[in-house]
This record gives structure tokens, C-alpha cells and sequence, in this order.
């Protein structure tokens, strides 16, 4: 129902210079957005003033210079870097006798192209169904204090009317329909803590290299539908890696500068798995010149969603861009893996983002081996029932040889079940 990009739509760009205070929109940013949702850009307007102008946000000159442009190369769409009121919108279309979208508008529809889960896709409608009703309610307000109001309506109700009532059902609808997706996907998470398959989720700006490097990392995986991963989307996959077994690989819809705040919602679901990840793969385009920007606007929206916890392997994607890229890692003082240089295009460096993950995700693991006496036979049996002895002999005084392996976790659950049983520290019989 909604309007989409045709391809080969041809748009008439439109910027106003505002004091820092009013609007930090830039320009550059809007070329990147209106590239991304596929259309073309055949003129840019440009203004400055000190506050947007109610009737046409620019004022009556700029609009006309704004009209004579649609014109002259014949474009189908005027993209203000702005958000416009419904006002606004409707008088510039009027003016220049097109399509007319604000900054808004235009995020929307790349969501609505972007968003992949179920749910995601529902909450961009939603979003997109509440921008649209804004603008009909005040229309539809006008129009029937025209006519009279109240007594006016039933059969001879507006068509605005009407429109308002199939977008408030369709909006009750989807919520209802959001609900039950909600509460599957707890479901799901639930299920997959209990499987404790760690996930690691891709997030980034848009443009960083997400898809690709999710696509590269998990092509010559074997996709396994089982049960699990049978409902779920195409944006998880599942990576098995040595020592860590099963790890959940989610794909996320890329991050925008001052996304507009009515938007933020419509992020949440796909983001969802961004908040519950084990470990935030951050993609940066190392070879943009405003990767610091970039990185700093990720990291205000992961705060915003309650993703800033959650632990960062920084990726710094498309070495192949720069003179000197090697592909490599970055240890932290406690030689952590904190940051793969690496290009999702050629290749390069794909083994040491997988070295990376097992280094971050593989369990702290204690290895030993233990003497135990005789009398310590029910221990023996603890640490076979933790699947943890990797090797046992027997020795000619009848103590056992033991050699184990098992989290730190365990290994400190077991110590103090030993000091607590046999009044003994563990760390007596490593040998
Ligand atoms: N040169 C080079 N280009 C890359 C590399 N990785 C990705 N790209 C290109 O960068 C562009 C964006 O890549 P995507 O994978 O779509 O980026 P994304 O982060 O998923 O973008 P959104 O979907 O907008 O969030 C594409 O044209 C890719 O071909 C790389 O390592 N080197």
C-alpha cells in the first residue's frame, strides 16, 4: 500500500544550512541514503536559513527554484535532508506538481527494503503507517469541519475518513500480530539460552560491509535445519567454531546518522538480537573518512537500545581500499582480540576473524593434572560426570593419575565441593 521506489526514479535533492543548533543534517550523508534506496539524484538545491519557513520549509523563492528544477530535468521526486510537516509536504507537492519526501520518508523506505525478520518488516509498517496517519488526521480534521462534521459521516463519509479507519485497523492488526511474534522470539531466545549457543551479532554503519562479511563468514557453512534454526530467518546463521562449538552468526540492518527519533522503535526488533548477543561484531569501513563519526553513532544507538554492554570485536573492513592493508589482529594488554583488519570483499584475513571469534568466545578453560589418593574415590566420579578427564592411570601406590580439563567455572564449583566434603583444598593434589 505503500509508495516504493521505482527503479530508475529520478530525484531533485533538497539542503538547507541551518545554525548547528537547528539541524545537523549534511549533505553528503543524504547522497549516501538516497543511493542506497536506489534512486538517482539529478540536481541538488541548496539553502541557509536561520529557521525552516511554515508554508514550503524554504521560503517562497527557494520552493520556486525548487519547482523550475523538477522541471527542467524532468524529475519524478523532491528529497528534503529534513523532516517536513504535513503541511509543508503537501504545499511543496502542490508547487512542483511531484512526489515530495522528507528525511524521514525516505529512512522508511529503506528500512522497508532493508528489513528482513518477520518482525522487523511489521515494525517498519508500523512506523510507516503512523507517519502516514499524522499527515491524514490533520487533513481529515480540516476537511469535515468543512462539511459539518459529525452529521456528515456513514454513507456519505470522506474518502480521507475512510482511509484513517483502514490504516487505525491495520495498525491495531499489526500490533496484535507484533505481540505473538514477540512473544515467539522469547520463546526462541529462551531455547537458545538453554542451548547456551552463543550468538554474535554484526552491527555497523550503513555500508560498513555487514552483509558481506556475513555472507563471506558463513558460506561454507553447512546449513543445518534442524529444529532451531527451522523457524528462524535468513539473517542467523549458525558457524561452528573449534572449542566453541555452535555460534549463532545475526545479521542487523545498518545504522544511520540522527535517525529520526519516531524511527528508533522500528530498529528494536531487528536489533533485538544486538541487546541478548554474546559478542558485538562492530564492521567499520576503514577507507570512509568518517569512520570516527560513523563509530560514534553506533555506539550512541547501541546505548540507546541497552546494547552497550555487551562485549565489541571491532572489525575494520575493506583493507583492500587502503595502501598499506594487512590483514591482522589487535591484542589488548590481556592479549584479547580487539580489533581484525581484514577485507569481507577478497577474503583476506577471514581465518583470523575465526581465530578471533575461538579466542573470545572459547570458554576460560583450566587443564590439570591431579593425584588422588585412594580414599578420594568418589571424586574420580565427579570428574567423569563433568565429561572432564582427558587421561587416567593408575600408580603402583593404588593413587590415581588424572588428567582433566574442564571451564574455570566448574573447576571452581568442584574446589569448593571438595573443601566442603573432604575438608581438603583441591589444589593440593594438582600435581
Ligand atoms: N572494497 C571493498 N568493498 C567492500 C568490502 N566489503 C563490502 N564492500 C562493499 O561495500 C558496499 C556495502 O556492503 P554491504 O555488505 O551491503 O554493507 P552493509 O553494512 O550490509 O550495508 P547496509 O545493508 O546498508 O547496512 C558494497 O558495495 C560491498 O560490495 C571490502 O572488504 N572491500
Amino acid at each position: 500500500m505503500f509508495d516504493r521506489f521505482e527503479s530508475g526514479e529520478q530525484a531533485i535533492l533538497v539542503h538547507v544550512d541551518f545554525p548547528a543548533e537547528i539541524d545537523r543534517e549534511d549533505l553528503s550523508e543524504l547522497k549516501l541514503l538516497v543511493t542506497s534506496a536506489g534512486v538517482e539524484t539529478l540536481a541538488v538545491v541548496t539553502a541557509a536559513r536561520s529557521t525552516p519557513s511554515s508554508r514550503y520549509f524554504v521560503g517562497s523563492g527557494k520552493a520556486e527554484e525548487i519547482a523550475d528544477a523538477v522541471k527542467l530535468h524532468g524529475a519524478n521526486i523532491v528529497i528534503f535532508n529534513h523532516s517536513l510537516s504535513p503541511t509543508q509536504e503537501r504545499n511543496l507537492e502542490k508547487l512542483c506538481q511531484c512526489r515530495v519526501l522528507d528525511r524521514t520518508g525516505l529512512i522508511l523506505d529503506i528500512f522497508a527494503q532493508r528489513a528482513r525478520t518477520h518482525e522487523g518488516k511489521l515494525q517498519v509498517e508500523l512506523a510507516q503507517l503512523r507517519h502516514i496517519s499524522t499527515r491524514l488526521v490533520r487533513g481529515w480534521t480540516h476537511l469535515e469541519r468543512q462539511k459539518g462534521g459529525i452529521g456528515l459521516r456513514g454513507p456519505g463519509e470522506t474518502q480521507l475518513e475512510t482511509d484513517r479507519r483502514l490504516i487505525r485497523g491495520r495498525i491495531k492488526n499489526i500490533l496484535g500480530r507484533l505481540d505473538k511474534v514477540q512473544k515467539q522470539r522469547q520463546q526462541g531466545r529462551r531455547a537458545r539460552q538453554r542451548a547456551e549457543v552463543p550468538t554474535v551479532s554484526l552491527v555497523g554503519y550503513t555500508n560498513a560491509g555487514k552483509s558481506t562479511l556475513f555472507n563471506r563468514v558463513t558460506e561454507s557453512e553447512v546449513y543445518a535445519a534442524d529444529q532451531l534454526f527451522a523457524t528462524l530467518d535468513p539473517t542467523l546463521r549458525k558457524l561452528e567454531l573449534p572449542d566453541v562449538g555452535a555460534v549463532i552468526l545475526a545479521d542487523t540492518v545498518g545504522f544511520i546518522r540522527h535517525l529520526p527519533h519516531e524511527l528508533v522503535a522500528a530498529f528494536k526488533a531487528t536489533l533485538q538480537e544486538t541487546q541478548d548477543a554474546d559478542l558485538l561484531l562492530h564492521v567499520i569501513d576503514i577507507s570512509d573518512d568518517r569512520q570516527k563519526e560513523n563509530v560514534e553513532q553506533v555506539e550512541a544507538v547501541l546505548e540507546e537500545i541497552g546494547a552497550d554492554e555487551v562485549p565489541q570485536l571491532l572489525i575494520c573492513n575493506k583493507i583492500d581500499k587502503l595502501d598499506d592493508g594487512v590483514a591482522r589482529i589487535d591484542y589488548d594488554d590481556q592479549q584479547r582480540p580487539i580489533r581484525v583488519w581484514l577485507s569481507a570483499q577478497s577474503g583476506a584475513g577471514l581465518e583470523l576473524l575465526r581465530q578471533a571469534l575461538v579466542e573470545r568466545l572459547r570458554p576460560d578453560m583450566v587443564d590439570v593434572s591431579l593425584r588422588i589418593p585412594p580414599s578420594m574415590g568418589k571424586l574420580r566420579g565427579k570428574l567423569y560426570a563433568l565429561n572432564s578427564v582427558t587421561d587416567e592411570a593408575v600408580n603402583e601406590d593404588g593413587a590415581l593419575s588424572l588428567h582433566v580439563r574442564m571451564s574455570s567455572v566448574d573447576w571452581r564449583r568442584l574446589c569448593k565441593q571438595v573443601a566442603d566434603e573432604y575438608g581438603d583444598s583441591l589444589q593440593g593434589f594438582v600435581e
